[in-house]
C-alpha cells in the first residue's frame, strides 16, 4: 500500500512540477479507498466490478498551457460523465453516500475515469476528497485491470467518511467555492457492495455535489439533477442548514459543543440545542424538521427515529403537545415511505402498489428501502436473497415476477418458481414433503402442495403441530391465522369488498371547492372527523387566523396612510409653515387607524412572518404566547375601523370574517372547532394532498329534485377520494393511481371566470381556462377512459352575487354568453320559466363542459350544481353519483333482459 502511495505521490508530482501544479504530500493528506475481493456469504445477484487501478500508469493532469492561461478565458475541463437515464441494473450496483447517506450507481458508470477536479469546491468522493493543490488541475485518465474486487467505505453516511469534519449537512452536497478541498466527478468511487436489502435499490437524486463549467462559456453551470425513478415520481432536492458556528454547534445560534444536547432535523440533520429548537423547527406539523425542511422527504437513514420522542422534546413541550407531533411525525404525507425505494420482484412499488402492500390483511413487518422478493401464489415474503421472513397477504397485485433464485437457494426443489434454501428443504422433509431430486411443487397460502403438472393436492405443509414449532426454531415463517382462508375465499372476499365500494375520485382546480364538498360530505354521512384531524385542522385555523390578521394589519396600513394623506391634504397650509417648535404636532400622524406601540410592534413582527411564509409553521405553537395580543389588536378601534373596510381588502379571504368575528375565542389553547369551523376551514390536513373517506347514503329525508328519485339501497357503500390537484404530477401522470375508481367528479368553482392566477412563468392565466385545461387533461386520460363523469359546478351563491357586477364574458370561452334578459329582473328566485342571470349562466356553462366532454368521448357528461357551504346540495350531487353508478350497472341488465326477450319473441314468432 505505500508502494502505492509512493508511486502516486511521484507521478503527480513529477506532472504537478512541470504544470504549475504543486507536488501534494499523499503520505499525510491523502485518503483513499481500497478495494478487496469480496469473500462473504453468497448473494443472490452478480458482484459488481471495481476496475483497479494500474499502479505502473498512474493517470496525471496534462500540464495546462501557459497559452491557456496566458488566455484567462477558461481552463480545460473535462466533462462529467454522462448519466444514464435507466434504473441500474441490479447486477451492477455499487452504493456511494448520498440523499439518504447511501446512493448506487451503476458500475458501468464508472467507466474510464474521467475526473474533474476544479479548484475550490467541496466533493463528496473519496480518492480525490482532502487531496490539497494550490493551483488548478483538470486530472484525466483510464482506469484499466482485471482482477475483481468490492470497494468498501463505512456506511454511517457522511459522518462516518472522513469529510464530515468541517462540513453541516448544508455542506455535504453542496457545491460552494472558497473550500480547498477537490472535487470528483459525482458518480465515481466511493462504493460499498450493497449486501443486503436495507440499501436503497435505486439512483436517487440529490444536491448537486459538482459545479461543472461549461466550457463554451465562461459561466459555471450547476451539474444537473439526474434521477432514475422512471420519471413517475418529481424527486425533491432536500434543502440544506448551513451552520454558523463550529463543529458541534448549534445550528441556529452556534454556540455549544458536540457534547450538548440536540434535536436533529429528520430531514437535512441540521441540530438545535434547547433554545433554538422550537424557534428552527416551529410548531413541527411533521414532526422534527426545520422549518424549511417542510414537506420534504425525510433522510431514510433516520426512517427508525420516527416518533421516538427526544428527553429535550420532552421537556420543553407538554405530554399532549409531545404526542402530537410524534403522531404528525409518523403519519402525515410526507414521511410516508417512497413507493419508489422499495422493489418487490424487481420492480419498484408504484405508490399504490405500496399503499395496498401496507394496508393488506397481513402486511410486511417493518418495511424499509431495500429489495424484496414476494411470491404471490403463497404469500411468502424475504428480502432479496435470503429466505423468506413473512408469509403476507396472498394474490396482492404488485408488478414483478419472482425470479427463481430470488432467495438465493440451492436445493433444486421450486416452491411456485422460486429455487428454496436449504433450510426450507430441511424444514419440508420434517413435514413429510418429498425432497428427493429436480422437484416443482405449488404451494398455496393454506400450505397445501401439490406437484407440477397434478392435480392432487399431496397434502398441507403446516399440518402437524411440531411444524410450526421446528419453524420457530429455524426462523422460518409460518402463516397467521387469517392467511388461512383459502385462495378462494380470499379471491371471493376481495372480489365483494370491491364489488360493493363504489370509488369516486373527487378532483379540480385550485380551490374550486373539493376540500369543502368532502368535508361537507363527511359531516351529512356522519363520518367523524378523527382526533387527529381535529387537531391539525384547530391549528390550521389558528394559523390561517394569524395570517388574517396579518392581512387586516396590512390594509390598517393603508388606510393610515390614506387617511393621513387626506389629513395632510386639509391642513396643506400646517404642512409647510412649520409652527414656532419648528415641527408640526405629533397628534397630527394619528388617525382612527392608529395602534398603540406594542401593537404596532406586534403588527411589524407578524406582517414580517407573513412575508417570510414561514407564518404557518410559526404560529400554532405560538398561539399560547401570541393570544392575548389577539385579544388587545382584536378589540382596538383601528382594527375595528378596518375590518368594517374589509370588502375593500381583496387579499383577505371570504372565510376570513367567519373566523376573526371570533378571533378572541379561537386563539385560545382551549378552541375546538365546531363542525362548521370544520367546514369554513381552507383545506383538510396540513399535507392536504389525499384524502379519503367511507360512507353510505341514508334514505333520503326531503323531497329529492332528482329524477329518476334517488333510491335508497343499503347495501351500496362509497368510498370518496379528494385529490389535491397537485398530487396528479405534470400532466396528471399519476392519475393511474385511480385506474380502479367508479367514477370521476370534476370540479369547478364557477366564479373562475375573472379570476387569474399567474403560473411558474409568470403569465397570468385565467383560472375558468385553467380549470378546463385539468379538465381535458383528466378526460382524455387513458386511465379514466370509459368512466363516469360528474362535473360539480360549484360556489353557485358566489356565482350569484358575482354575475351582476362582472359579465361572464371576461372569460374567453364564455364570450358568447348572451342570455334573453329575465322578464322579472328583480326577482332573485329561479323558476323554470324565468331563470336568474346566475340559473342561465349556469346551464351555458354546463353546456359548454357537455359539449367539450362529447367531443372528447363521444359520452354524456352529468352535472350538477353545489354550493359547498350548503348541505343539501352537495347531498343531492353524491345522490346523484350514486344514481349514475346504478345506472352504470343496471344498463346491461336491460340490455341484456331486452335482447333475450327479443329472441324469445322472435323465436316464437
Ligand atoms: N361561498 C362559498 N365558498 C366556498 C364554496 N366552496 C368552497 N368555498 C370556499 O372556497 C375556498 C376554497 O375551497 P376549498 O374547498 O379549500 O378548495 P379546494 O378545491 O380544496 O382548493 P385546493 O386546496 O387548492 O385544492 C374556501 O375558502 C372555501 O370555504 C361555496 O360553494 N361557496
Ligand atoms: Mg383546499
Amino acid at each position: 500500500m505505500a508502494y502505492v502511495m509512493r508511486k502516486l505521490s511521484s507521478a503527480m508530482a513529477a506532472s504537478g512540477g512541470g504544470g504549475g501544479v504543486d507536488p501534494v504530500d499523499f503520505s499525510t493528506e491523502l485518503e483513499f479507498s481500497f478495494a478487496d475481493e469480496y469473500k462473504g456469504p453468497p448473494v443472490g445477484y452478480v458482484i459488481p466490478n471495481a476496475v483497479p487501478v494500474d499502479i505502473h500508469h498512474i493517470p496525471t493532469a496534462a500540464p495546462v498551457s501557459s497559452g491557456s492561461l496566458l488566455n484567462n478565458s477558461s481552463l480545460p475541463v473535462i466533462q462529467p460523465i454522462a448519466k444514464s437515464n435507466k434504473k441500474p441494473k441490479k447486477e451492477s450496483k455499487l452504493v456511494i453516500e448520498a440523499k439518504f447517506g447511501k446512493e448506487i450507481v451503476s458500475s458501468d458508470s464508472v467507466t474510464p475515469a474521467e475526473l474533474e477536479i476544479s479548484k475550490g469546491e467541496k466533493g463528496v468522493s473519496t480518492l480525490s476528497d482532502k487531496v490539497e493543490s494550490s493551483g488548478d488541475l483538470a486530472f484525466s485518465g483510464s482506469l484499466s485491470g482485471s482482477s475483481k474486487g468490492v470497494l468498501e467505505l463505512p456506511d454511517d453516511g457522511p459522518e462516518a467518511q472522513g469529510f464530515q469534519n468541517d462540513m453541516s449537512p448544508g455542506d455535504w452536497g453542496s457545491s460552494e467555492s472558497g473550500s480547498s478541498s477537490q472535487s470528483l466527478s459525482s458518480e465515481v468511487f466511493s462504493g460499498r457492495e450493497e449486501a443486503d436489502a436495507d440499501e436503497i435499490p435505486h439512483h436517487v437524486k440529490r444536491p448537486s455535489a459538482v459545479t461543472f463549467r461549461d466550457p463554451d462559456s465562461n459561466d459555471i453551470v450547476q451539474e444537473e439533477e439526474y434521477d432514475l425513478s422512471d420519471g413517475e415520481e418529481d424527486v425533491q432536492v432536500r434543502p440544506t442548514v448551513e451552520r454558523n458556528g463550529k463543529k458541534g454547534s448549534c445550528y441556529r445560534c452556534g454556540k455549544g459543543n458536540r457534547l450538548t444536547e440536540k434535536e436533529v432535523c429528520i430531514v437535512c440533520g441540521a441540530k438545535y440545542c434547547y433554545n433554538c429548537v422550537l424557534r428552527a423547527m416551529g410548531s413541527m406539523p411533521e414532526g422534527r424538521k426545520c422549518i424549511t425542511c417542510i414537506s420534504f422527504e425525510i433522510d431514510e437513514s433516520r426512517r427508525r427515529k420516527l416518533g421516538k420522542c427526544s428527553r429535550m422534546l420532552k421537556r420543553l413541550l407538554t405530554k399532549s403537545e409531545v404526542e402530537l407531533i410524534m403522531k404528525a411525525e409518523i403519519s402525515c404525507q410526507a414521511n410516508q415511505l417512497p413507493g419508489n425505494l422499495i422493489f418487490v420482484n424487481d420492480e419498484h412499488l408504484s405508490q399504490e402498489e405500496l399503499v395496498r402492500l401496507q394496508s393488506c390483511r397481513n402486511p410486511p413487518k417493518k418495511l424499509k428501502p431495500g429489495c424484496y422478493w414476494y411470491d404471490k401464489v403463497s404469500g411468502f415474503w424475504g428480502k432479496e436473497g435470503h429466505r423468506p421472513c413473512q408469509i403476507i397477504s396472498p394474490h396482492l397485485n404488485v408488478r414483478g415476477h419472482i425470479r427463481q433464485n430470488a432467495s438465493n437457494g440451492d436445493t433444486n426443489i421450486l416452491i411456485n418458481g422460486r429455487e428454496i434454501t436449504k433450510l426450507e428443504a430441511f424444514m419440508l422433509k420434517l413435514a413429510g414433503v418429498p425432497c428427493e431430486g429436480n422437484l416443482h411443487y405449488w404451494v398455496s397460502a393454506d400450505g397445501s402442495y401439490q406437484e407440477e403438472g397434478m392435480k392432487q393436492v399431496k397434502g398441507k405443509i403446516w399440518d402437524k403441530t411440531t411444524i410450526k414449532l421446528v419453524c420457530n426454531i429455524l426462523s422460518l415463517p409460518i402463516p397467521s391465522d387469517s392467511a388461512n382462508l383459502s385462495t378462494e375465499e380470499v379471491n371471493t372476499q376481495n372480489t365483494f369488498e370491491e364489488k360493493m365500494l363504489n370509488k369516486i375520485v373527487l378532483v379540480g382546480h385550485h380551490k374550486s371547492g373539493t376540500s369543502t364538498i368532502f368535508k361537507q360530505a363527511k359531516i351529512l354521512y356522519n363520518v367523524p372527523f378523527s382526533e387527529d384531524e381535529r387537531q391539525s385542522i384547530k391549528l390550521m385555523i389558528q394559523s390561517r387566523l394569524y395570517s388574517y390578521l396579518g392581512i387586516l394589519l396590512e390594509g390598517r396600513e393603508w388606510f393610515e396612510e390614506e387617511s393621513l394623506i387626506e389629513k395632510r391634504k386639509g391642513k396643506g397650509h400646517l404642512l409647510e409653515e412649520p409652527g414656532p417648535s419648528g415641527n408640526t404636532s405629533q397628534l397630527d400622524d394619528k388617525t382612527k387607524y392608529s395602534i398603540g406601540p406594542r401593537l404596532k410592534a406586534f403588527s411589524d413582527w407578524l406582517l414580517k412572518s407573513l412575508v417570510s411564509g414561514n407564518l404557518e409553521a410559526i404560529f400554532p405553537a405560538a398561539t399560547r404566547e401570541y393570544a392575548p395580543f389577539v385579544e388587545d389588536l382584536w378589540k382596538d378601534p383601528a382594527i375595528q375601523a378596518t375590518y368594517d373596510r374589509r370588502n375593500e381588502i381583496q387579499t383577505l379571504p371570504r372565510p376570513a370574517a367567519y373566523f376573526l368575528n371570533r378571533a378572541v375565542e379561537i386563539s385560545r389553547t382551549d378552541y375546538e372547532p365546531s363542525d362548521m369551523d370544520i367546514l369554513y376551514a381552507e383545506g383538510i390536513t396540513s399535507s392536504n394532498s389525499l384524502t379519503s373517506m367511507e360512507f353510505s347514503i341514508p334514505p333520503s329525508a326531503g323531497n329529492s329534485n332528482l329524477d329518476p328519485p334517488y333510491q335508497h339501497d343499503p347495501s351500496l357503500r362509497y368510498q370518496l377520494i379528494r385529490v389535491h390537484q397537485s398530487s396528479l404530477g405534470g400532466n396528471c401522470k399519476l392519475v393511474e393511481m385511480f385506474e380502479d375508481v367508479n367514477m370521476v367528479a370534476f370540479c369547478v368553482s364557477l366564479t373562475d371566470y375573472d379570476e387569474f392566477y399567474t403560473d411558474v412563468n409568470g403569465v397570468s392565466i385565467n383560472k375558468m381556462m385553467a380549470s378546463k385545461q385539468l379538465f381535458e387533461n383528466i378526460v382524455t386520460h387513458r386511465a379514466f377512459d370509459q368512466k363516469n363523469f360528474l362535473l360539480i359546478l360549484n360556489k353557485f351563491d358566489l356565482l350569484e352575487e358575482k354575475i351582476d357586477e362582472v359579465p361572464l364574458t371576461r372569460c374567453e370561452w364564455f364570450n358568447d354568453f348572451n342570455p334573453v334578459p329575465s322578464q322579472n329582473p328583480s326577482s332573485s328566485h329561479n323558476n323554470s320559466n324565468n331563470p336568474t342571470l346566475a340559473h342561465r349562466a349556469f346551464q351555458y356553462i354546463a353546456v359548454k363542459f357537455k359539449r367539450l366532454f362529447h367531443s372528447l368521448t363521444d359520452r354524456k357528461l352529468f352535472v350538477s350544481l353545489v354550493t359547498a357551504l350548503e348541505s343539501d346540495t352537495v347531498d343531492e350531487a353524491l345522490r346523484y353519483a350514486s344514481e349514475i353508478l346504478k345506472l352504470e350497472e343496471e344498463v346491461p341488465r336491460l340490455i341484456n333482459e331486452f335482447s333475450s326477450a327479443s329472441i324469445e319473441a322472435s323465436s316464437s314468432a
